[in-house]
């Protein structure tokens, strides 16, 4: 009896003493919900919503568009508008991404490559990426055209097989990200390393699966070892730890095996034909280089895979979701498309001023999914001010895209689905609404695959509906429903659906 009277006046009087603690230390922090000692604030964002971003975003509505929340022992400021996004994004103490848990695994604990690089091997990183992937062609319209258009006849032929298979069977396509993935990750496997894979390829489609099964389990908030790492070390099986670390070795082993049977070739040298060429010349030129060297550029490939693989094909197959789930703006998509395509016109990147009903389709896709929810988290470096808040040293950036995609405030109804929204009285695309799309982050670090992704999206989009007409099954007949609930994960993915698709025309290849 004596114990327990005791330890419950023990535990009254550390609540006591961690409330005047927790209040006394964060005086200048920006409001955030009350915390509770240990957990922080991690009922207050769980109660709100399943999804994280979504969650944070309600509680931004209470507490501001700068907020401090403590999620166990992670300890964050989130950044919920455009005004509080713009402040954060280039802030010089703000620029390095936080790099524990699976990311830090995912980089054996090293300062790697671009995403989650920092520093001068972040900078030197990135700026040498960016200059020789647009020495490949990279971000001009003319040679990604070319590049494009190729996929995207394999793309045609491909899906051609599918449907004849399926309609012989009489049944219906299942739509999922693998229809896209392959496709579109050939087009940035061609810039990097040269060369372009066949669809039906075992071994990229184990790869694909691979670095989907990575970006799923690697969660982005949802989970407790988020705001306890150490349960990572004590249980790496049930948080999933040596699962994402089994995702890696193999995923790094194929960009290592890629990059030695590249090197076996020594034309590389002389005649540089791809990104890979170039980094290669560049490690013989000092082979003890810190930043150029065989490691930084395994995972410099690695980025550039899993930024593109899953985020482009993701997105193209929301867009195909939110199609079937909206047949009227499906018919506007097909009506623009005949109406400013003639029979053999090949699709270009040029085409996009002239097709505005589908560029406003396509932000809107972008804005209504929201894949990349937050931009990879950030962490202040020292303590600075910001709106007179103090933030401190070891604080993590969270900068929740999602929140500005879903602001009232912003779009006035943000929860429909309506490509309208992007377009002016004219017709034509709203570019100061445009300017107002968050999903390739912002400032210094934002996404450098931006104009290819874009470019990929259009060309993708535009062909496909060119070809065919997506439509949902009656109710009796539906056995994987379309959902708008997407899966979480690093980004966020569609789940599986069945449509009945309807061929318009011959392919046009
Ligand atoms: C729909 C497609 C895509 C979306 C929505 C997307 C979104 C993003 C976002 C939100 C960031 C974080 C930016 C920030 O920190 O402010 C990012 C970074 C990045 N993206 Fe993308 N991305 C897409 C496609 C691509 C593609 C195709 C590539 C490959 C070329 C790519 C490569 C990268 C890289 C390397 C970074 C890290 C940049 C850095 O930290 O300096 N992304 N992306």
């Amino acid at each position: 009896m004596d114990f327990l009277i005791s330890f419950i006046i023990f535990c009254i009087t550390f609540v006591i003493w961690w409330i005047l603690e927790d209040r006394h230390r964060s005086k200048n922090f920006p409001p955030g919900p009350p915390r509770l000692p240990i957990l922080g604030n991690i009922f207050n964002v769980a109660s709100q919503s399943k999804i994280p971003a979504l969650a944070l975003a309600k509680l931004a509505k209470i507490y501001g568009d700068v907020m401090y929340v403590k999620m166990g022992m992670n300890e964050a400021v989130v950044f919920s508008s455009h005004d509080a996004a713009k402040e954060i994004f280039n802030h010089d103490q703000a620029n390095d991404r936080v790099v524990v848990g699976f990311v830090g695994d995912r980089n054996l604990h090293q300062n790697m490559a671009i995403i989650w690089g920092n520093g001068e091997i972040w900078q030197v990183l990135r700026r040498f990426t960016i200059r020789t992937l647009r020495d490949f062609g990279f971000g001009k319209s003319s040679s990604m055209d070319i590049v494009i258009n190729e996929e995207l006849t394999k793309f045609l032929g491909h899906f051609d097989q599918i449907l004849k298979r399926s309609q012989n069977n009489n049944e219906n396509v299942v739509i999922t990200t693998e229809l896209f993935d392959l496709s579109v990750i050939n087009v940035l496997w061609r810039l990097v390393t040269g060369k372009s894979y066949e669809l039906e390829n075992v071994r990229l489609n184990r790869l694909l699966h691979l670095s989907h099964e990575f970006v799923r389990i690697s969660k982005n908030g949802e989970d407790i070892s988020t705001s306890f790492p150490f349960l990572r070390d004590w249980f790496p099986e049930w948080t999933g730890r040596n699962h994402q670390s089994k995702c890696i070795q193999k995923l790094s082993g194929f960009f290592r095996e890629a990059v030695n049977e590249h090197r076996s070739n020594e034309s590389y040298a002389t005649d540089p034909q791809s990104f890979l060429d170039v980094f290669l010349a560049k490690i013989d030129e000092n082979p003890n280089d810190s930043i150029y060297n065989d490691e930084q550029l395994v995972y410099t490939m690695l980025d550039l895979f899993q930024a593109g693989a899953d985020t482009s094909s993701n997105s193209l197959t929301f867009a195909l979701l939110y199609l079937t789930l909206h047949p009227d703006k499906q018919a506007k998509v097909h009506e623009e498309l005949d109406a400013v395509l003639s029979a053999d016109d090949l699709i270009t990147a040029e085409m996009k001023s002239k097709l505005p009903y589908c560029t406003a389709t396509l932000l809107e896709t972008l804005r209504f999914s929201s894949i990349a929810p937050f931009v990879p988290n950030k962490v202040a470096v020292e303590d600075f001010k910001l709106r007179n808040y103090t933030i401190k040293k070891g604080t993590t950036i969270i900068i929740n895209l999602q929140a500005m995609h879903f602001d009232e405030a912003v779009w006035g109804d943000p929860h429909v689905f309506r490509p309208e929204r992007f377009l002016n009285e004219n017709g034509q695309v709203d570019k100061a609404k445009a300017e107002l799309m968050v999903v390739f982050g912002g400032g210094r670090r934002v996404c450098l695959g931006q104009s290819l992704a874009e470019t990929t999206m259009l060309m993708y989009f535009t062909t496909f509906f060119r070809h065919f007409r997506l439509q949902r099954l009656d109710a009796d007949e539906e056995k994987i429903a379309p959902s708008t609930v997407p899966i979480l994960g690093l980004v966020y993915s569609p789940r599986p659906f069945e449509a009945k698709v309807i061929r318009r025309k011959e392919l046009i290849v």
